[in-house]
């Protein structure tokens, strides 16, 4: 079998996160690739070495250096991301396929990198509307915060069109089972072609 990479983008709120939850819960063939991260742990509801692997700036900076990065973005403002090449490996030699959740340039850059052993999947909200009521509704942002992401989510719901595939999360249900049929699919196929 030839692991594969399945990458969730959505500007955040969208709900990309629920889905990618639900979906692992439902395929054990499935494993979520745990990327490295320099924002504070949200106390209550994440985990350190299961949301993300929570590391200062200083150690993010060797990890460059190390060239241990797939790809890695400042995502916000003294945020940095990156998915681990060590986590994609483990996971393939697990016999797994991996799950990403990462911004939109993250989803394109992996893309990029895989081409069509990676399956690029856009999470889009019904509105900007639903999207700035999610963020509220999950307060887990300060104001602050939460216009920065409504200002990037402007700017990257215009990505939409160069994803592989597009799922509007309106009804939760339903939008799962959408990403489970695509994905079941995908890694069932020779390629990314749908
Ligand atoms: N490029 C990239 N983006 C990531 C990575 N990990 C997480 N992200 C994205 O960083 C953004 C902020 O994530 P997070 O702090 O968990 O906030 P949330 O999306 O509002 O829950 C989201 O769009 C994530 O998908 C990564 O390894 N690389
Ligand atoms: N289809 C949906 N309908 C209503 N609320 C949703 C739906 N999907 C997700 N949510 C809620 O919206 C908020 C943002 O979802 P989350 O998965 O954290 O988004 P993201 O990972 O894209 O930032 C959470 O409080 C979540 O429970």
């Amino acid at each position: 079998m030839q692991g594969k990479i399945i990458a969730f983008s959505a500007p955040s709120g969208a709900g990309k996160t629920t889905i990618v939850h639900r979906l692992l819960a439902r395929m054990p063939e499935l494993s979520f690739s745990i990327s490295a991260c320099t924002r504070d742990k949200r106390g209550r509801t994440e985990a350190n070495g299961k949301d993300y692997y929570f590391i200062s700036v200083q150690e993010f900076q060797e990890k460059i250096r190390h060239d241990d990065f797939v790809e890695w973005e400042e995502v916000y403002e003294g945020a940095f991301y990156g998915t681990l090449k060590q986590e994609i490996e483990r996971i393939w030699e697990n016999g797994q396929h991996a799950v990403l959740d990462v911004d939109v340039k993250g989803g394109l850059s992996i893309k990029e990198f895989y081409q069509d052993r990676a399956l690029a999947v856009f999470v889009k909200p019904p509105s900007l509307e639903i999207l700035e009521q999610r963020l509220r509704h999950r307060a887990t942002d300060s104001e602050a915060s939460i216009s920065a992401r409504l200002y990037k989510a402007n700017f990257e719901l215009t990505f939409e069109d160069r994803f592989d595939v597009v799922i509007t999360n309106d009804d939760l249900d339903r939008a799962v089972d959408e990403a489970e049929r695509l994905v079941r699919a995908f890694i069932t196929a020779e390629s990314a072609i749908l």
